[in-house]
């Protein structure tokens, strides 16, 4: 299967006073066109850090980041504001929706910075809301929504560009445990339907059974992947 994302020998330090803090060292991996995969880790572990390597806000102290076939590591300020524009989507842990906006308007914001056309942006807004199963809360703006559904919209809005890759930061932590389920099981099904490559970073393992694959990262170094779908076939073998 093609590779979406491939890490090779990726490292981060940091200098702090006269220490040098080892966010991340030696990672390598690949992760496949519509794999689902979980970074797992504790506080400190380097999750983040690894995350803003691959979505390109921060550079690499050495190693190669390659998406879609684009070496991100080797792009300019400019070059990378289009690839996060454009290629990828993102899931927050606090929504980050705006307030003033309605839930269509919410979902439809990411594709004003593509220079579609109003009638156009509000027409993909309703298909991502019907994905997310929203339709009926199309003009609530986010104070009139409950947690679960504001990350519905934040789903739809990290899909409405149509990117490659969705990366989602602990994207049920502000969530009840029963409505986290509930977007774990629509990021899975979304994911699936629509073949797109979802990276998580969480420090919940429970979360973690719904991807496919889980890297588990812990100072800095990935110290185990377990392969979901194989244990899954596992159990049927027994
Ligand atoms: N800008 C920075 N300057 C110095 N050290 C940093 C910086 N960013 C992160 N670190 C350090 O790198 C390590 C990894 O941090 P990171 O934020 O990636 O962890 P995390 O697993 O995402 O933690 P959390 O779950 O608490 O967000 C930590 O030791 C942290 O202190």
């Amino acid at each position: 299967m093609e590779n979406v994302i491939q890490v090779k020998d990726l490292y981060k330090l940091y200098k702090v006073g006269d220490e040098v803090v080892r966010a991340l060292e030696n990672i390598n991996f690949t992760v496949a066109r519509g794999e689902f995969v979980a970074i797992v880790g504790t506080s400190g572990s380097g999750k983040s850090t690894l995350l803003n390597m691959l979505a390109g806000l921060e550079g690499p102290t050495k190693g190669e980041i390659v998406v879609g076939g684009e070496h991100i590591e080797k792009r300019t300020e400019e070059e990378l504001v289009t690839y996060r524009r454009k290629k990828v989507g993102f899931i927050f842990q606090s929504f980050h929706l705006m307030p003033m906006l309605t839930a269509l308007e919410n979902v439809a914001l990411p594709l004003s910075f593509q220079g579609v056309s109003k009638k156009e942006r509000l027409q993909e807004a309703v298909k991502m809301l019907q994905k997310v199963r929203l339709s009926s809360h199309k003009e609530h703006v986010p104070m009139q929504m409950s947690g679960g559904q504001q990350q519905r919209v934040g789903i739809a809005r990290a899909l409405v560009v149509d990117p490659q890759i969705i990366f989602a930061d602990e994207p049920t932590g502000n969530l009840d445990s029963q409505t986290s389920e509930e977007i774990m099981t629509l990021m899975q099904k979304v994911v699936r339907d629509n073949q797109k490559t979802l990276v998580m970073v969480t420090h919940d393992d429970n979360l973690a059974t719904y991807a496919d694959r889980v890297f588990h990262i812990k100072d800095g170094q990935i110290t185990k992947i377990v392969d979901n779908r194989r244990e899954e076939g596992g159990k049927e073998d027994e």
